[in-house]
C-alpha cells in the first residue's frame, strides 16, 4: 500500500488506529481454547468486529512463532484474511547482515503479503536496505521505543544528541517518507515534539496506548502532521476487552471508542 492510499484510508475512516493481533492462546476466551483452530477463529472474529474502526493490523510474530508450525500457519491465514483496504504490519523486529535481511524481506513481503515490517537499526545501513528495495512496501525502524529499557541505549547521549535522535536522522537518509516509518512509543510523551521537529513528514507507528498507559491525546496533539502521520497501535486493550463470549463485540466497542477520539484530533 502506498502513502497516498494509506492517507486516504485514514481520512475516509476518520481513524489512525492499528489493532495489534498479539494473540496468546492462554488469554483468548475459554470457550475457544479447546478448538484446533482457536487462534484463527479468535483473529477472524476480532478482525470482523474491528475492521470498520481501524486502518491497520499489526501481527506480532512472536505470539505465532511461539506455537511452532501451527502458529506460523495461523499467522499466514490471518494476514490473508485482513482486507486489502488495511495496512498489514509484520511486527518481527528483524535486521541482520545484508544477505540475511534479504531473506527476511522475501519472507514477509513476497511469501507473505505484508505491507510493512518492523526492523531494528542496530546493525546499520546494509541490514536495513534490503527491506527498502521493495516498491510500495514499508520499513518501520525502531526509533524511541515504549519500554523502560529505552533508557539503556536510545536515551543515552552520543556527542550532543541522544542515540535515538542520531538513529532517526541517519536512517531517514536511507529511505524516504513513502517507504520508511519509525516506531515512537506512546509512553515517551516528553519527546514527541522533538521527534516531529526532526522528522516533519514521516509516519510514526505508535505503540503503548492502552495496556502500557500512553496517552492518545498527547501523541495526537504533539506529533500529528498535515497527513496525520500517525498509526497508533493498541493490542491487549482491544483484543482482550472481554474474556467471555462477547469478546469480539467488546473489542469492536473499544476500537470504535478509539476511532471516535481520533476523529476529534484529525
Ligand atoms: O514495534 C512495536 O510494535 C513495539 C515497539 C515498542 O516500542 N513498544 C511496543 O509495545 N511495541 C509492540 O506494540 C505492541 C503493544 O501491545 P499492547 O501494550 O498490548 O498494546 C506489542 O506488540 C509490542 O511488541
Amino acid at each position: 500500500m502506498d502513502r497516498q492510499r494509506l492517507i486516504q484510508q485514514i481520512k475516509s475512516k476518520n481513524s489512525y488506529l492499528c489493532v495489534g493481533l498479539d494473540t496468546d492462546h492462554a488469554k483468548i476466551p475459554v470457550h475457544l481454547q479447546s478448538r484446533p483452530d482457536a487462534i484463527i477463529a479468535f483473529n477472524k472474529a476480532i478482525i470482523d468486529a474491528t475492521k470498520d474502526h481501524c486502518v491497520s493490523y499489526k501481527i506480532n510474530t512472536a505470539f505465532y512463532e511461539a506455537m511452532g508450525l501451527k502458529g506460523w500457519a495461523a499467522m499466514e491465514e490471518t494476514v490473508h484474511y485482513i482486507p486489502d483496504t488495511h495496512f498489514k504490519i509484520a511486527d518481527a523486529k528483524r535486521g541482520d547482515i545484508g544477505n540475511t535481511s534479504t531473506q527476511y524481506a522475501k519472507a514477509f513481503f513476497e511469501t507473505l503479503p505484508f505491507d510493512a515490517i518492523t526492523v531494528a537499526p542496530y546493525m546499520g545501513s546494509d541490514s536495513v536496505r534490503p527491506f527498502l528495495e521493495y516498491a510500495d512496501k514499508w520499513t518501520i525502524v525502531l526509533g524511541l521505543t515504549s519500554n523502560t529499557g529505552a533508557k539503556d541505549f536510545e536515551l543515552q547521549k552520543t556527542g550532543d544528541e541522544y542515540l535515538y535522535e542520531k538513529v532517526l536522522r541517519t536512517v531517514a537518509g536511507w529511505g524516504n517518507p513513502a517507504n520508511l516509518m519509525f516506531v515512537v512509543g506512546a509512553t515517551q510523551a516528553s519527546a514527541f515534539e522533538n521527534i516531529r521537529r526532526i522528522l516533519p513528514e514521516h509516519f510514526f507507528l505508535v505503540p503503548g496506548v492502552g495496556a502500557q498507559g500512553g496517552s492518545l491525546k498527547d501523541i495526537s496533539e504533539k506529533a500529528m502532521n498535515a497527513d496525520c502521520g500517525l498509526l497508533v497501535n493498541a493490542s491487549r486493550a482491544v483484543i482482550y476487552a472481554s474474556e467471555k463470549e462477547d469478546f469480539a463485540e467488546e473489542a469492536g466497542a473499544i476500537a470504535r471508542q478509539y476511532q471516535f477520539e481520533m476523529g476529534q484530533y484529525l
